[in-house]
């Protein structure tokens, strides 16, 4: 049951297998002397997803809302992406923080992910996987991969608010990313998807031995890269939010709670308190996703209920975090 749900190299330990649509291609990059640089992109997203969680975060905190219509699928019976039409109980009001609900497939009117991934030209018979950007003109899947479509939505000409990638940064950027994706972002589903005891120890110790670090870190800095919110935090920030939540129980990750990390839970509090970040965040959808669908780990799929430290307004509590961004203007890199 395990090797359906998670691939694994014969030490057990779990290999994410590589997506199929790595890279936004250079014809949607810059320089782009479109007025409306997305005209006839579309974004997939999943509520539950952290990897769709990032481009859901960069769309909102880049203002692209208004050029990048959103889809928003849900796990169906057999765990796989599905739209819900609005006699479904589908969502779908055009308003903004209305369409981050399940709804319906506002660019191509599928009934599920595979579908739409099926219409590109050639056809498909990869993972149908979120997050995924579409051109609805082309009928074609730009990109699969969500750090190279948040990297894209941040370039996207057009968008306001902060730059999360000021080329000055791009380096300590790239550096945090090489820690955090392996031990954290992928870490968790090493630790929950392993398929032996070594390689749940070892995923399991290189989680906490970063979580340690990431926790003296930002003792003394208010942002992974300084005072400056990044890409990296984006990415750091999905996993965390979903920490006590749903990988503290459901994947293992046992040794601690975040909410035992004093800096680190402040530092999370910090980024959830960020105008339209908490719109982001469905806490139930998540519960949803990973307890009701993930088989094999929870094979009664109960829900357990949500503690209290996930909640909005344990999360809306005072971070005390301002006075970190002035103390610290020339921090180094120290994981
Ligand atoms: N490398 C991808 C991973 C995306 C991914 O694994 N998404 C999961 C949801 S959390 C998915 O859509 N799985 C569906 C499947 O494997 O069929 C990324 O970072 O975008």
């Amino acid at each position: 049951m395990m090797r359906q749900l998670a691939p694994s190299d014969p030490s057990g330990s779990y290999s994410r297998p590589p997506g199929p649509f790595p890279s936004v291609p250079p014809s949607y990059l810059l320089p782009n002397p479109n007025p409306n640089p997305t005209p006839t992109l579309h974004l997939y997203v999943a509520l539950p997803c952290p990897w769709a969680h990032r481009a859901l975060l960069v769309r909102a905190l880049r203002n692209l809302e208004p050029l990048l219509p959103v889809s928003v699928a849900a796990p169906g019976s057999d765990g796989s992406w599905g739209f819900r039409n609005r006699r479904d109980g589908g969502g779908g009001d055009e308003t903004y923080g209305g369409d981050l609900v399940p709804g319906p497939d506002r660019a191509n009117g599928r009934r599920t992910l595979r579908e739409v991934y099926g219409m590109r030209r050639g056809g498909y018979d990869g993972r149908s996987t979120v997050p995924m950007l579409w051109d609805a003109e082309k009928k074609e899947v730009v990109c699969n991969e969500s750090y190279a479509i948040i990297e894209f939505l941040n370039s996207v000409p057009g968008g306001s608010g902060p730059d999360l990638c000021p080329p000055e940064l791009k380096g300590e950027i790239e550096k945090w990313n090489r820690v955090i994706y392996p031990s954290v972002n992928n870490g968790v589903y090493r630790c929950g998807f392993a398929q032996s005891q070594e390689a749940y120890d070892t995923a399991v110790n290189e989680l906490f031995s970063t979580l340690d670090k990431l926790e003296s870190h930002l003792s003394s800095s208010r942002y992974l890269c300084g005072e400056t919110l990044t890409l990296a935090d984006v990415c750091l920030f999905t996993t965390l939010i979903r920490f006590d939540l749903v990988y503290n129980v459901l994947f293992k990750c046992t040794k601690k709670k975040l909410c035992e990390y004093s800096n680190l839970h402040a530092y999370l509090r910090d980024i959830y308190q960020i105008p339209k970040v908490a719109e982001t965040c469905n806490f139930e959808a998540i519960m949803d996703g990973y307890y009701q669908t993930l088989f094999p780990l929870n094979p009664s799929s109960i829900r357990p209920i949500i503690p209290s430290v996930c909640k909005h307004e344990f999360l809306s509590k005072p971070h005390n975090r301002e006075t970190l961004s002035s103390s610290n203007k020339q921090l180094q890199l120290q994981v």
